[in-house]
């Protein structure tokens, strides 16, 4: 890590990355409690863009900051903000002094845990909160009482929050100071562009605002215009001046030419012969496919759990935590970008059956892509390409997250293709048939070696029959929530009985045929079989396994139990635990109705909209 200015670029600062220079956060400037609580978190040297932002942001500038995926730009604002709130302790105020602003209700949990756990080391009276738009009116209220000094919400909610009076124009005029707009580039692709010029116009001028962002996109320009004044722009890229500096470099990128109708195939040959390194995220395109996808792996023995804009929030939070942790490997999640048209589809549907009162909304407010810091992903597999070259490597930057190694597969149908070049040019290659391409195909799997699964494969795909996805997905639904509810109580008490609520669990009314789980002798092919030695061999030698386990039940069910959102906390244990059966409280409520309007959906003559 490290380095040194490279130059000027037209608007701003570039910097390499790979140079290695000894700065730590004393020499930043960074609180010795922070530093403290930093430590605690193993957390020893800045990252590069930590290096190059914390004194920007100290010293009061406004900062565009573009750092790839991964690269640490959480700390680089909050170390600062936190910081500059420790000064202004004990001060009268009648709004918060900090807004953290991002696009979905994830990264809200995240940042805002992110923030507890800091304070949490740090000893001090600092009260932060979080607010979404799924909170009734009271509870926003409750989490906007005191002022909290710092609140992570998102655009949308926060103009919920003065359009009803929560929070007065005038005080958030009067008292912030500091504005953070985190992963930019996607807050208008969300629709807070009004939101954010409704906010614009009570900010004042000597608030000091922030951008960060992974992409510089046109988006991002548009909002550096509308809220930043005269801002520094710090681009941290490769050292060796390549172009492909959006994915970290120790991440693989691998593709495998297949028609759509043998990707199932293909991902079938990748995990059952063990050719990719766990964990593994999966990527598909929509709500449907991810339940197929699990159907048609489960049946092979291969357990994998789901994540969709469709799960209760409680449980997405959950499903996380649990692939954070380790318990399980495979994790198949639909992209959000694609929700965008699945609701699109269904607002269709809704209004050409107006009788149907129900109405079943996928949450807008869901992103499991961009930002969510998924620990210890191995590899990325694009089952589905996503729809943008920037989504792909938005996808691609779930693993290889602070310097960790990495590899993306994507399997790319001839339907496919254009997006594909759209990410090679994204990526800088050239159209140079002779240079090498940042995508290579994937080596380990031979076309033996595939070929021998495609009878079973297809035999298997063929009972994945859409009125099974659809059985399946509601059943998944109701069985979130039933679980939730009879074991929530359990957990507080029994941490460690974390298991009973697996989200891995086989969905099919059948238990799998046990002769698929193993592939046979005479259906092996050598070369590949070797490869996967070799990945196993690797996976072994790096420890994943044990270190996934302990950093797991070290942490335990607590972290996700005590993390309730929507709530004001302060750092002290008592108030923790207080603020825990608070919002333990408001899940049951929330459960509730979830429960009914799970219940209606199933039972009425809603089914159509699942099948949408
Ligand atoms: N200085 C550091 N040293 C080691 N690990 C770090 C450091 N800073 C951050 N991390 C870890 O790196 C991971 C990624 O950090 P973070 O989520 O802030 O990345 P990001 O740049 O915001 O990524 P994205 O663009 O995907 O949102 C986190 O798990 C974080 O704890």
């Amino acid at each position: 890590m490290g380095g040194l200015p490279k130059g000027k670029m037209s608007e701003g600062k570039q910097h390499g990355e790979e140079d290695e220079e000894e700065v730590g956060f004393e020499e930043l400037g960074i609180d010795a409690r922070l530093i403290r609580a930093l430590k605690k978190k193993s957390i020893n040297k800045p990252s590069p863009i930590q290096r190059e932002g914390i004194p920007l942001i100290l010293e009061g500038k406004d900062v565009v900051a573009r750092a790839k995926t991964g690269s640490g730009k959480t700390y680089a604002y909050l170390l600062p903000m936190l910081q500059k709130l420790f000064s202004e302790i004990g001060l009268k105020k009648s709004a918060p002094s900090a807004f953290i602003l991002v696009p979905t209700r994830e990264l809200c949990q995240q940042v805002y845990s992110v923030a507890l756990s800091l304070l949490e080391f740090c000893r001090v009276q600092l009260k932060v909160a979080q607010v979404t738009t799924d909170m009734p009116m009271p509870d926003m209220s409750a989490a906007l009482a005191g002022p909290p000094d710092l609140l992570v919400s998102t655009p949308a909610c926060i103009s919920t929050c003065i359009s009803k009076g929560v929070l007065a124009k005038a005080a958030i005029q009067e008292s912030l100071s500091m504005l953070v707009l985190d992963e930019a580039d996607l807050l208008l692709d969300y629709g807070y562009k009004e939101d954010l010029e409704g906010l614009k116009n009570h900010i004042s001028r000597r608030c000091q605002c922030l951008l960060m962002s992974a992409t510089l996109s046109p988006d991002v320009e548009i909002l550096k215009k509308l809220v930043l004044h005269n801002p520094v722009t710090l681009t941290l890229s490769e050292a060796d001046g390549s172009n492909n500096e959006l994915i970290p470099k120790s991440v693989q990128q691998f593709l495998i030419s297949c028609s759509s109708r043998d990707k199932l195939l293909y991902a079938l040959a990748l995990l059952r012969l063990e050719v990719v390194q766990k964990k593994v995220l999966i990527f598909v395109n929509t709500i449907d496919m991810g339940y197929r996808m699990k159907l048609f792996l489960e049946q092979f023995g291969i357990k994998s759990a789901i994540l969709n804009a469709e799960l209760p929030h409680n449980s997405r939070d959950h499903i996380l935590h649990e692939f954070n942790i380790g318990l399980f490997d495979y994790l198949v999640a639909t992209d959000d970008s694609h929700l965008k048209e699945e609701q699109a589809n269904r607002e269709k549907l809704k209004s050409r059956s107006s009788k149907k009162k129900f109405r079943q909304r996928l949450d807008s407010e869901f992103g499991v892509v961009r930002g969510i810091d998924f620990k210890n992903v191995f590899t990325v597999l694009n089952f589905d390409m996503p729809q943008s070259p920037a989504g792909y490597i938005h996808r691609i930057g779930r693993t290889g997250r602070a310097r960790t190694t990495g590899a993306s597969i994507s399997l790319v149908s001839p339907e496919e293709t254009e997006v594909l070049e759209g990410i090679k040019q994204l990526l800088g290659e050239d159209d140079n048939q002779d240079s090498e391409s940042c995508i290579a195909p994937f080596p380990l799997l031979t076309k033996n070696a595939v070929e021998a699964l495609r009878y079973r494969a297809e035999d298997v795909a063929k009972g994945v029959t859409k009125v099974a996805i659809r059985e399946s997905r509601a059943r998944d639904l109701r069985d979130e929530l039933t679980n939730s509810e009879k074991l929530k109580a359990h957990f507080e008490d029994n941490p460690k009985d974390l298991d009973l609520l697996k989200h891995d669990k086989f969905l099919s009314k059948k238990p799998p045929p046990a002769h698929l789980s193993e592939v046979p002798v005479y259906l092996r092919d050598a070369a590949t079989e070797e490869a996967s030695k070799n990945v196993k061999l690797s996976r072994a030698a790096m420890g994943i396994d044990n270190l996934n386990k302990q950093r797991g039940f070290r942490r335990g069910f607590s972290r996700f139990g005590s993390s309730g959102k929507g709530k004001t906390k302060t750092t002290t244990p008592r108030a923790a635990k207080r603020e825990g059966r608070r919002a333990n409280k408001k899940f049951d409520i929330a459960f509730h109705m979830f429960a009914l309007h799970i219940f209606y959906l199933l039972f009425s003559q809603a089914k159509p909209i699942l099948l949408c």
